[in-house]
This record gives C-alpha cells, sequence and structure tokens, in this order.
C-alpha cells in the first residue's frame, strides 16, 4: 500500500476533465462536470468494498444475494470548499454515507493551509473514510488534513482528487505513506505561486463563481 497512486483514465473521465480545464467552460457546466467525474471516480474508490450475502426474493425465486458487509459504511469528508463539488456527485452513488466537513484555506504568500472549520460524524471510527478534494497542489492541504482526520481513528484512509501534481504526491506521501491517493490526472508541475500547471486554475472560484 505505500506510496499507491491511482490515476483513474477511463476515457469519460479524461473527456470530461478536458471540458473542465478549458477556460471558457461556465461555472454551471464546471459544477456538472465535477458532478459527473465524481460519480465515476467514486465507482473505482469503491472498488474494494466488502459484500455479504443475504437472501431475498425475487419474483420468481429465493436467492442469496449480494450487498455491501457492514452495517457502518463509508463517511466522506470534504475539504471546504471545493471538496464539495466531489461531494454532490459522490452523494448521488452513496446517498447513506455519512459526511464530515474540514475547512481549509491556502495562506497566499506561505501556502500553508490554515484551517477554519471541523465537524465529522461520531462514528468515524466504524466507518471508511473518503476525504475529498479536487486539487492537490503543494499538498499541504491534503497533508493537513488527513493529520487531522487520523486523530478521529477511521477504520481505513482515501484522499481522492481530480488533479494532482507531483510535488503534492510526494509531500503527502512523505507525512502519509499509508494513504493511498486517487486521482483523475497528474499534472506536470507547480507555478510559482503554487498552481498546477497547466491544471484547470483555481477550483473553488470555477466551482462557485467567486472570481
Ligand atoms: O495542495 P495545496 O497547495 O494545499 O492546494 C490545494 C488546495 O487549494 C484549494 O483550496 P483553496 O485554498 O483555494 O480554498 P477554497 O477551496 O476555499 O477556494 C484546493 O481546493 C485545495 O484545498
Ligand atoms: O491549481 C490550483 C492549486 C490550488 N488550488 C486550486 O484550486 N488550484
Ligand atoms: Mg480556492
Amino acid at each position: 500500500m505505500k506510496n499507491k497512486v491511482t490515476v483513474i483514465s477511463h476515457p469519460l473521465i479524461q473527456h470530461k476533465l478536458t471540458l473542465m480545464r478549458k477556460a471558457e467552460t461556465s461555472t454551471a457546466k464546471f459544477r456538472t462536470l465535477l458532478k459527473e467525474i465524481s460519480l465515476l471516480l467514486a465507482y473505482e474508490v469503491t472498488r474494494d468494498l466488502p459484500l455479504k450475502t443475504e437472501t431475498i426474493k425475487t419474483p420468481l425465486a429465493t436467492m442469496e444475494a449480494p450487498v455491501l458487509a457492514p452495517d457502518k459504511k463509508l463517511v466522506i469528508v470534504s475539504i471546504l470548499r471545493a471538496g464539495q463539488g466531489i461531494l454532490d456527485g459522490m452523494l448521488e452513488l452513496m446517498p447513506s454515507a455519512r459526511v464530515g466537513h474540514i475547512g481549509l484555506y491556502r495562506d497566499p504568500k506561505t501556502l500553508i493551509a490554515i484551517e477554519y472549520y471541523f465537524k465529522v460524524p461520531h462514528d468515524v471510527d466504524k466507518r471508511d473514510m473518503l476525504v475529498v478534494d479536487p486539487m492537490l497542489a503543494t499538498g499541504n492541504s491534503a497533508a493537513a488534513a488527513v493529520t487531522r482526520l487520523k486523530l478521529t481513528n477511521p477504520v481505513s484512509l482515501k484522499f481522492v482528487c481530480l488533479l494532482a501534481a507531483p510535488e503534492g504526491i510526494e509531500h503527502f506521501h512523505e507525512q502519509h505513506p499509508d494513504v493511498p491517493i486517487y486521482t483523475a490526472a497528474i499534472d506536470q508541475q507547480l507555478d510559482e505561486h503554487g498552481y498546477i500547471v497547466p491544471g484547470l486554475g483555481d477550483a473553488g472560484d470555477r466551482l462557485f463563481g467567486t472570481r
């Protein structure tokens, strides 16, 4: 499991990601695309969820049918703000998942992540945790979020994003070699302001139309 990065390179994801990257893509379209991609990411990220069987009756017969095994299943933690875009899509696929929020913003000068909000369900220690944020740039935000969330003792932890920079992957795995990263793409590098290049710009601003 050490230093594991999975690039989810499904053609539908790659096509939609290209549309998201385009500077002319509207806020409404950007939001819809992120939601659609998140459904596809969720499908891949939950591939190893354990199953058990239960006896059910179809209109024709009784059968042993697969259902998700644990009573307490997933908790999805959104890193505010932009994590909300992935959360929306994932909740459509997994409407019973519990949800946590961690509010972080990057100080524009130091690029250090500053926490301003934290709330997770009381029973996260019985749940598998997906931490979601579209962007892994320096990795400061994701690493700080996971450091904080590890204190809540989730059963397991995965980090899910849309775009990752090589620098961010390295920094994140220096601090959390045990936490796998799932991403739709790994871009070239960071620019001097800590933005992913070629990237898609500021995910939060594009999602909420704040710029
Ligand atoms: O890997 P890092 O260098 O930490 O950068 C990534 C972070 O930057 C963005 O959030 P931002 O700070 O812009 O906050 P916002 O979501 O409220 O816009 C993004 O959503 C990540 O949380
Ligand atoms: O490229 C980047 C880097 C950090 N945060 C973003 O939203 N985009
Ligand atoms: Mg932002």
